[in-house]
């Protein structure tokens, strides 16, 4: 097993109310046949402070899991605790899962979702564009040039600022591109109770397809509160016969939370599934399909990783069978990446690689 450290940066921040997102750091994983598996393959540890464990400890998680000789040990996946390092185990199923799909002759797609009894993945997934904080001027603007881009569905950046402030913003953006495309925002567990009531009071006449972590990860009550409708707020017209007028999709919840206590806890319309924050491809289009098995749905995104977990990422995304629009269409906001981008977005929509694998030998000179 080897590993590359690497550092890309944004074209500029990414404004989300835990800060301003400018570079993203971590290691290519490639292991092959000296590794004991069929074929090459290239996984992708990046790890997210707040989101993930610390670089460092990634670091000590895939190196512990190498032998003296630079080999894999056999029980290597499984020696990689998720919840501690989930960007380790994700970077090391990764390369693993790529492996063996190239061994198969099929797509990482294709190998995934045999493994799990899904349908013949999609050939292409819908993606939103990524729109983070700025005042109303700018985010209208920056939502504008995605519909003109092709993008039906675009997600915004709250939280950052007053619930005033944000409630201009999408106003201004509504007016903007009007009823036919769909908004998003996600605010990144900003708010209290009362703000997040108030939110979703103020923000359902500019009809969200939903609110994203509302809350703090931590307040499953509080968030099925919210879908209830009962959130610590007067109740107006508009809801009397219960439910929140904004879907509530979560996303910090599933990295601190496991799927089931959150389907358990009623706290969720839609949730956002991270590979990297929750240990890996395999194990995220598992969680996905528990979550439609229970109703929820779920949506794909990244920590706006660099380009092997973003096509890995796009695998999962094709693996769910009509999957909603996921969180995919982030390339454009790096200044630079590991290599050309093989699941190019037009249309508001992804293409998936035919494989073999992640795509090919496209990944292998990263070595
Ligand atoms: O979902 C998207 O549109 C892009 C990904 C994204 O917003 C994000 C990127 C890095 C870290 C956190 C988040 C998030 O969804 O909260
Ligand atoms: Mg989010």
């Amino acid at each position: 097993m080897r590993l590359r450290p690497f550092s890309v940066g944004l074209t500029r921040p990414l404004g989300t109310a835990r800060g301003e997102i400018t570079e993203r750091e971590g290691f290519v994983v490639g292991v092959g046949t000296e590794d004991g598996v069929p074929a090459p393959g290239v996984g992708e540890a990046a790890p997210l402070p707040g989101w993930t464990e610390s670089p460092s400890a990634c670091e000590s998680a895939l190196r512990g899991v190498g032998t003296d000789d630079g080999g894999l040990r056999p029980d290597a996946l499984d020696r990689i605790d998720p919840g501690e390092t989930p960007a380790a185990r994700h970077g090391l199923a990764l390369a693993l899962a790529d492996a063996a799909a190239r061994g198969e002759g099929r797509s990482l797609a294709a190998h995934l979702s045999a493994a799990r009894d899904l349908p013949t993945p999609a050939a292409s997934v819908p993606v939103n564009a990524t729109v983070g904080d700025g005042d109303p001027e700018a985010t209208a603007a920056a939502v504008e040039r995605a519909v003109d881009d092709g993008f039906d569905c675009v997600k915004v950046k709250v939280g950052a600022r007053s619930l005033d402030a944000d409630v201009e913003r999408l106003r201004a953006v509504r007016e903007a591109v009007g009823d036919g495309v769909a908004l998003r925002a996600d605010a990144n567990g900003a708010w209290d109770r009362a703000t997040a009531g108030a939110a979703v009071d103020r923000l359902a006449p500019l009809d969200l397809a939903y609110v994203e972590q509302p809350l703090p990860a931590d307040d499953l009550d509080g968030s099925a509160a919210l879908r209830e409708g009962r959130g610590d707020r007067d109740r107006d017209a508009d809801d009397e016969d219960g439910g929140s007028a904004v879907p509530i999709a979560l996303d910090e919840s599933l990295a601190r939370r496991d799927l089931d206590t959150v389907l358990a806890a009623d706290a969720a319309d839609v949730v956002v599934l991270k590979p990297m924050a929750l240990g890996g491809p395999d194990r995220v289009l598992a969680a996905a399909k528990r979550a439609r098995a229970a109703g929820v749905e779920p949506v794909i995104t990244t920590t706006i990783d660099a380009v092997v977990a973003r096509t890995a990422a796009v695998h999962v995304a094709a693996a769910v069978p009509d999957v909603a629009p996921c969180g995919l269409a982030t390339a454009s906001l790096l200044a630079d990446d590991l290599a050309p981008d093989p699941c190019p977005v037009a249309d508001g929509e992804a293409s998936v690689p035919n494989g073999p694998g992640l795509a090919g030998d496209a990944f292998d000179g990263l070595f």
